[in-house]
C-alpha cells in the first residue's frame, strides 16, 4: 500500500485550466452545459488531455459478510451475500445489466463472504470469513485490513492491465450499512441517528435498534478518529477496505473512478483521509437514498451527477452515470468552436 500511495500525484490543474478555456470557445453560452463542463475539466485534470479516452470502463464489485448481521441490523439474512455473488456470476443482477449497457469489463471479488463462492466469474481473495461483530469485537486485525486494501489494489491493477481506462467500484455485503454508518460517525463526528437509515429496508423501530447497536460499537471499540486505518480496522468491513484500496489504485494509475452510493462514499472518504490527493480522481455517480450519504458527500465536498432515489449498491448508480462521462469527453472532442462554425461570439 505505501509504495502505491507514494505513486499518487495530484491531478493536473494546468490541464484543467486549458480545458476550461477551450470550453468557452465551443458553440454554447459559457457555462451553459453546467455540471458536464465541470466533469470535462476534471477528466482533463486527471488525464492531462483535452478529450481523454475513458472506455472501456472496468467495474469491480467486492463482496464480504459482516459479523454485526447477528445483531439483527439488516432486513435480509446473511446468506443473501453469497446468493447475490452467485447471481453476479450468472449475469442476472442489476450491475450485470448496467455493466453490459456500457460495455464494461466486470469482475466480482470475494474478500470475505462467509461461505465458499468459488465459481466461474468470481475471483476468490478471501481475507477471512466475515468481519467480526463490531458490537463485541474489532471488525478485523490491522494486517487483515492491509490485505483487503491490497485485494482492492490488485483488482484495479488487473482492470488497468486489461486495458480499462476508467473504474466503477461496487460492493455487496449484508449489514454493511451498519459498518459504514459506524465508520462515518467515527470519521466525521456526525451523530449516529443522523447517518442511520433503512439500508435494505428496516422500519423505523428497527432503525432505532440499529442506532443502538452502532452506538454500542462506537463506545466499546478502541480507535483513533484521525487515523482512517484504525477506524477501518475497528468498525469497517473487508469489502469497504478493498474499495478503499481500489480508489487509491485508481488515483495511482491516473484513472477516473466513479463512486457509487453510501458504502462506496464511506470507503472513498477513508481513501481521501489516507491520501487527500485521491479526491481529484473521484467522480460521484449518484446520491443514494440512505440518509448518511448526505453527510458522507458533505465531508467529501462532493456533488453527485444523478439523484434517482436509488439505494441498491453493487456499483449500479455509478454505472448509470458512466454515459455522462462519455458525453463530457465527446463534447470536448466533437463540438464546433465559434470560429470553426462562424458564429458570433458574446458581445463585449
Ligand atoms: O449504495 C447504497 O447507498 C446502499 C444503500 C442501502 C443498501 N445498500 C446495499 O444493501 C446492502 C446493505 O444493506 P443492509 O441493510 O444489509 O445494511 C449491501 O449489499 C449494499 O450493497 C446499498
Ligand atoms: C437482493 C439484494 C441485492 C443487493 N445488491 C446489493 N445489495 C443487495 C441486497 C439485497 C437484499
Amino acid at each position: 500500500m505505501h509504495s502505491l500511495i507514494a505513486q499518487i500525484q495530484p491531478v493536473d490543474c494546468a490541464a484543467g485550466d486549458r480545458a476550461r478555456a477551450y470550453l468557452d470557445t465551443l458553440t454554447k453560452p459559457p457555462g451553459s452545459l453546467g455540471m458536464l463542463e465541470q466533469l470535462a475539466i476534471q477528466l482533463s485534470e486527471i488525464s492531462g488531455e483535452r478529450a481523454p479516452t475513458i472506455t472501456p470502463p472496468g467495474v469491480v464489485v467486492f463482496a464480504a459478510d459482516h459479523g454485526v448481521a447477528a445483531e439483527g441490523v439488516s432486513a435480509f439474512p446473511q446468506a443473501v451475500t453469497a446468493q447475490m455473488v452467485a447471481n453476479f456470476a450468472n449475469g442476472g443482477a442489476a450491475i450485470n445489466v448496467f455493466a453490459r449497457q456500457v460495455n464494461a469489463r466486470l469482475e466480482i471479488v470475494d474478500v470475505g463472504v462467509v461461505s465458499d463462492v468459488d465459481m466461474p466469474g468470481v475471483v476468490v481473495n478471501k481475507i477471512r470469513r466475515a468481519s467480526g461483530n463490531i458490537a463485541i469485537e474489532n471488525a478485523m486485525l490491522p494486517e487483515q485490513a492491509q490485505a483487503a486494501i491490497g485485494a482492492g489494489i490488485n483488482a484495479v491493477r488487473r482492470a488497468h492491465q486489461a486495458g480499462c481506462r476508467s473504474v466503477i467500484v461496487g460492493e455487496m455485503g449484508i449489514a454493511n450499512t451498519t459498518a459504514s454508518s459506524a465508520m462515518l460517525a467515527a470519521l466525521t463526528g456526525t451523530p449516529v441517528a443522523q447517518v442511520v437509515g433503512a439500508g435494505t429496508g428496516l422500519n423505523s423501530q428497527q432503525q432505532i435498534h440499529k442506532v443502538n447497536v452502532i452506538e454500542r460499537a462506537l463506545a466499546a471499540r478502541h480507535f483513533e478518529a484521525s487515523q482512517p486505518l484504525s477506524v477501518l480496522t475497528a468498525l469497517g468491513g473487508l469489502e469497504i477496505a478493498a474499495m478503499t484500496g481500489a480508489y487509491l489504485a485508481a488515483a495511482a494509475y491516473r484513472l477516473p473512478v466513479i463512486v457509487d452510493g453510501f458504502i462506496a462514499s464511506v470507503a472513498a472518504l477513508t481513501a481521501c483521509r489516507i491520501c487527500p490527493a485521491v479526491s481529484g480522481y473521484l467522480v460521484f455517480g449518484h446520491r443514494s437514498e440512505e440518509p448518511g450519504h448526505g453527510a458522507a458527500l458533505e465531508a467529501l465536498e462532493a456533488t453527485p451527477l444523478l439523484a434517482l432515489g436509488m439505494r441498491l449498491g453493487e456499483g449500479s448508480g455509478a454505472a448509470l452515470a458512466f454515459p455522462l462521462l462519455q458525453a463530457a469527453t465527446a463534447m470536448m472532442a466533437e463540438m464546433a468552436t465559434f470560429t470553426s462554425a462562424g458564429i458570433a461570439d458574446k458581445t463585449a
